[in-house]
């Protein structure tokens, strides 16, 4: 009599449930360009193509992915001036709308550069009404764009709002903006507030970073102490990262360690996930076993390459196979 897999303790297990993950997409219909320094090429236009390649792989597998997580900067803010940003962001969205998966959208800097975070918020780059929950909305603000949901019993994901404090989105009559100003001037004393501060430990204090602030630190504490207690393994989504092992110094939200205290201090977090440096960065925190990645960006990657990624999750890790210059990892929950 044969053993049916089903049977084989050694046949490979399916994960409980797999997603996408793609970042700074950065699409504009214009021709190929460089970072600011001019040291790294960028692929505008081919860019769709990348994200088409993605979606199309997506569509095309066999168990679809639960759900695709954007990391931020789906189009780049070379498009404001152009006044293409609504042509642009229509281009991107008749990719997804092609793939029969739902996207849980990050705000990037690049969000701010061609939308007024009142715009963004109930467009489709909102995707907060999938949230099982978010913080409270105070009146009179624009809301904080965090969320929580659960796709799989055990598992929550968070997407936080790396700029909720920020000179970026908020309206200059605010309050909020005026914090953020004083925040950054702190630190920056250049004239160009997105030239980066000369000194190392401070270079993050640039216009194109922003920070968490203490409603959504708060908010964050609370979910994570529920997830805490109900031993769920929380994944951490921003468009910033908060790790300095995971990164350039001059790409960290302005106030990582806040949030990196508030993960320290909860046992349910697994994973820690960012864009926004457009090359890849890893470290594991040696204090907690939590994974921070830093996703390759797709706005730097070859035509002819590819920079996405598939996660499977397994009760004890998850597993990203990458497409393209993204590479595999297997990250254990510690
Ligand atoms: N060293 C710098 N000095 C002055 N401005 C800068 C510097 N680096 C970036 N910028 C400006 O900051 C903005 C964001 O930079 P960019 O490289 O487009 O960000 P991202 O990496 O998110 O794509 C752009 O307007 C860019 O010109």
């Amino acid at each position: 009599m044969g053993t049916s897999s089903a049977m084989d303790p050694c046949a490979p297990q399916p994960p409980l449930f797999t997603f996408g993950l793609i970042a700074d997409v950065q699409y504009a219909d214009i021709d190929d360009g460089f970072n600011f320094t001019r040291t790294r090429r960028r692929y505008y236009r081919s860019s769709l193509q990348l994200l088409k390649n993605a979606l199309r792989s997506w569509s095309e597998s066999a168990v679809k992915p639960a759900f695709i997580l954007q990391l931020g900067d789906l189009i780049d803010g070379f498009n404001k001036p152009r006044g293409a940003s609504q042509r642009a962001l229509d281009a991107v969205l008749r990719e997804f709308a092609s793939c029969p998966v739902r996207v849980h959208h990050v705000w990037g800097n690049h969000e701010f550069y061609n939308f007024s975070r009142s715009e963004l918020v109930g467009s489709p780059l909102d995707s907060s009404p999938y949230a099982d929950s978010r913080p409270s909305e105070v009146p009179g603000q624009d809301p904080i764009y965090a969320y929580q949901f659960s796709p799989f019993p055990g598992f929550t994901f968070v997407v936080l709002d790396g700029y909720d404090v920020s000179l970026l989105g908020r309206q200059e009559s605010s309050e909020q903006y005026n914090n953020a100003m004083n925040l950054i001037k702190l630190y920056n004393n250049n004239e160009d507030l997105n030239c980066p501060p000369e000194l190392e430990c401070h270079s993050r204090f640039t216009m194109f970073n922003g920070g968490y602030s203490r409603e959504q630190l708060d908010w964050l504490e609370s979910v994570l102490s529920a997830a805490d207690e109900k031993q769920e393994r929380v994944t951490i989504v921003s468009h910033l990262p908060v790790h300095p092992y995971s990164t350039d110094s001059v790409c960290l939200a302005w106030n990582y360690e806040d949030l990196l205290a508030v993960i320290r201090s909860h046992s349910c977090v697994v994973c820690y996930m960012a864009g926004h440096a457009h090359d890849a960065g890893y470290c594991l925190d040696q204090d907690t076993g939590v994974h921070h990645l830093t996703v390759d960006g797709v706005i730097e990657t070859v035509p002819d390459s590819d920079a996405y990624g598939t996660v499977s999750v397994y009760a004890d890790r998850m597993v990203l196979v990458g497409k393209g210059r993204m590479a595999d990892r297997v990250l254990l929950f510690l």
